[in-house]
């Protein structure tokens, strides 16, 4: 210690000039080990994505599989499919990033290599006292440099990100346009069962998907760069004091910084509930799906989809841009401007009063050795540490196959549902569906499709195509034919073999039958929502079916919100609607007073929480009256509305010529409808007249029939709705 104070003072020998050249050679040392450790925090500052679990699939025969993830063929097909989505072609924004990316990769290894350089020039100028020098190198070439290095070192983490973020936008979007394409999001989670958590593949392993994949292309374009840079120069080639200013530069830096950088604890919160919104409002869709499908609000859904994630995008936009305008002024004050204070602290020894009369001899020439050493360990340093990053970004690899299968498999699950195809376990291995099929391809002389051999193996293995369904819809207003439909559930358990009846606007029908027995079931198979395997089914377009269930599907947004949807504020203005025309519908309803206690139209409220069971209802009952289809499916919908209230309801969906296809085992609603599908339970059913006169009693029929076991007993067809009952019901 007492020597290098002297050695501070300014006294010493020739020897004690070999010490200092020492002392700095440490130092310099130490300060480029320095200079290391702060640009790996900077490369670690990013956050990396965290270790990702092996998609799981739940195969048809229903036993969990876990595939083993690695870079494999099927690892590069899957990257093969995914690479055209996240960067399309030449000309997109992500090409140019890729390129613009690599070329600052370039220019981080051309700065390295002068900072190695100049590092060395440094430590001879010190040594050999070249004040000039030393002026011109520490303080005029390095406060210029110190900016394109801050400046480039800070565009790297920009445009990963902002690679990252790009990616991730055009996956999401991808997968938002299938999965949200007419009632896929139904499909995804009632039809096919690959897939468990949509959701979280979407809102979360898409953007570790895409941050993996930025960082990777980094993380191995620059230490591949820089092996070849780094060796090539090698092979050209040859082949610390005062703490205390150190420790309190540190302490008024980390002050200044605390006091000027944004808050960006409070942003990675914010950020946090913004994507906890987005999962939710994906939560919600998967929630709601089937109330959703049959308003057809997969468009509306991704509207407000779409919107709550460019929140995200935008949120992540501003700090972004404040993080990179933050780390250059980090990066300039803690990082090189602690860099010159300790050129300064080092270089003090060197210039000062006790040192002017010496000179290193020209024999040793120790200050070239100390320039090429420092030089060359700086090489040397850069080149270990890139083959360093390149074995890390191996182990990288492995966590990217695994986010790459799960978001591959997202894809093909969408393919598959939107083109019609899905997989889940059968009922007896679909041995009940494939006869029934088989059936029906007898009766219709049809040899081809359903009841194949083709057919009857993919249903064996769980999987449904569009070969197996040789059903057809037919689009016709005012009518509704089942004629000869199969009612099957998603997982082929026959409820109702062969389904024949017809009404026509005007004839209300009345479903019932025990629970589960497939009431709900006809209306999915109406509302396309499962598929039709067999038979043919006339129904008007999907807007003139409107569906009202027992509990309401109340969407994120306004009370008015709550009567339009699935239309939105715009829709319902063209269509002539004011908030006038709404609060007559309201008042139909006799909740016209919501408007007042809810704080206006425009208010926003989470509706589910606030509105009480017999308000949900009649606000959807509201909602048919503005859509005012031809015909209204009503499943159970006012089980919680009191009966006087029903009933005014149910006479207002006449005068307004809605016809009504109601489910409901409450015998007041018996008198508003004409005809009754009733359900046995056990795939039998019974269509007939209802006779009102005989004191409306539920299964007393018109032609006087009891329930029947097993098929049809009675279908009533236009012919034999004579006039008179038209007259009947135009009346009533
Ligand atoms: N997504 C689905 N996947 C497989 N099976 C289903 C699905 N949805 C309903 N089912 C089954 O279909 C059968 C009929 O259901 P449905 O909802 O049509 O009954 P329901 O007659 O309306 O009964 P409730 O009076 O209780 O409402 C039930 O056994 C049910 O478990």
């Amino acid at each position: 210690m007492a020597h290098v104070l002297s050695l501070l003072q300014g006294g010493g020998s020739h020897r004690s000039k070999t010490t200092v050249a020492v002392v700095v050679l440490v130092a310099s040392i130490a300060l480029r080990k320095l200079h290391q450790q702060w640009r790996a925090t900077q490369t670690n500052g990013s956050a990396k994505p965290t270790a990702s679990a092996a998609p799981t699939n739940v195969p048809a025969n229903g036993t969990k599989k876990r595939r083993r993830i690695g870079v494999d063929a099927q690892f590069i097909a899957e990257i093969k499919k995914l690479l055209p989505v996240c960067i399309p072609g030449v000309r997109s924004p992500e090409f140019g990033l890729l390129v613009a990316l690599a070329g600052i990769l370039v220019v981080r290894s051309w700065l390295d290599i002068w900072f190695s350089s100049f590092n060395g020039m440094v430590v001879k100028a010190i040594v050999s006292r070249d004040r000039a020098r030393f002026i011109a190198k520490a303080v005029f070439e390095f406060g210029f440099m110190m900016w394109p290095l801050s400046i480039v070192n800070n565009s790297l983490k920009l445009s990963i990100n902002a690679l990252a973020l790009r990616i991730r936008s055009r996956l999401t979007r991808y997968a938002h346009d299938q999965y949200l394409n007419g009632i896929t999001f139904y499909k995804m989670s009632n039809l096919d069962s690959r897939i468990q958590n949509v959701d979280q593949l979407i809102a979360q392993d898409v953007s570790k998907f895409a941050d993996s994949l930025s960082h990777l292309y980094s993380d191995t374009l620059k230490p591949v760069v820089d092996i070849f840079l780094f060796a090539y120069k090698l092979g050209q080639a040859i082949g610390g004091g005062a703490p205390l200013a150190m420790v309190s530069y540190f302490f008024v830096s980390a002050v200044i910084l605390r006091n000027i950088s944004p808050p960006f604890g409070k942003y990675t919160a914010v950020e946090q509930g913004l994507e906890g919104q987005f999962r939710y409002n994906h939560s919600r869709i998967i929630t709601h799906s089937e109330e959703i499908a049959f308003y057809g609000g997969g468009q509306r859904e991704r509207e407000l989809v779409n919107k709550s994630f460019q929140r995200i995008v935008d949120h992540i936009r501003r700090v972004y841009k404040m993080r990179f305008l933050n780390g250059v002024f980090d990066s300039v004050l803690v990082k090189y401007g602690a860099t010159m204070l300790a050129y300064y602290l080092l270089a003090r020894p060197v210039f000062g009063s006790g040192y002017g009369g010496d000179s290193v001899t020209e024999a040793m020439d120790p200050t070239q050795i100390m320039e090429d050493y420092s030089r060359n360990s700086g090489f040397l340093i850069n080149l270990s540490q890139a083959v360093g990053r390149l074995v890390l970004a191996g182990r990288d690899i492995t966590r990217f196959a695994g986010y790459t299968a799960r978001v591959s498999e997202l894809f093909t699950v969408l393919d598959d549902v939107n083109t019609g195809t899905y997989q889940r376990p059968l009922v007896e291995g679909g041995e009940e569906l494939a006869s029934i099929l088989a059936q029906h391809a007898a009766q219709s002389d049809d040899a081809s499709g359903a009841g194949s051999e083709q057919t009857d193996m993919l249903l064996s293995q769980g999987v449904v195509n569009p070969s197996a369904l040789r059903g057809e819809v037919v689009h016709q207003d005012g009518v509704i034919d089942f004629n000869h439909v199969p009612v099957v559930t998603p997982n082929g358990d026959v409820l109702v073999r062969d389904l024949t009846f017809r009404i026509e606007s005007g004839m209300n029908c009345l479903i019932t039958g025990p629970n589960g027995c497939g009431k709900s079931s006809l209306f999915r198979i109406l509302g396309d929502l499962w598929p039709l395997f067999a038979g043919s089914v006339v129904k008007p377009r999907a807007q003139e079916l409107f569906y009202v269930p027992q509990k309401p599907y109340l969407p994120l947004g306004t009370f008015r919100d709550q009567i339009i949807y699935p239309h939105n504020h715009v829709d319902s203005l063209k269509l002539g609607y004011t908030d006038d025309n709404l609060r007559n519908l309201l008042k139909v309803v006799h909740l016209e007073y919501l408007i007042a206690r809810e704080g206006g139209w425009n208010s926003t409220r989470d509706w589910a929480d606030v509105l009480s069971g017999g308000e949900k209802q009649r606000v959807a009952m509201a909602r048919l009256f503005y859509h005012r289809p031809q015909f209204a499916i009503l499943d159970e919908c006012t089980s919680a509305v009191s009966v006087d209230v029903e009933g005014i309801m149910y006479n207002h969906a006449k005068q307004v010529g809605i016809t009504l296809f109601t489910v409901s085992h409450r015998t007041s609603l018996f008198k508003h409808h004409d005809y009754l599908l009733r359900f046995d339970g056990e795939g039998g059913y019974h269509f007939d007249r209802l006779n009102h006169e005989d004191g409306n009693t539920p299964f007393q029929f018109q032609h006087g029939k009891s329930a029947y076991q097993g098929e049809s007993s009675q279908s009533v067809t236009s012919d034999s709705y004579s006039d008179d009952d038209k007259q009947a019901t135009a009346a009533a």
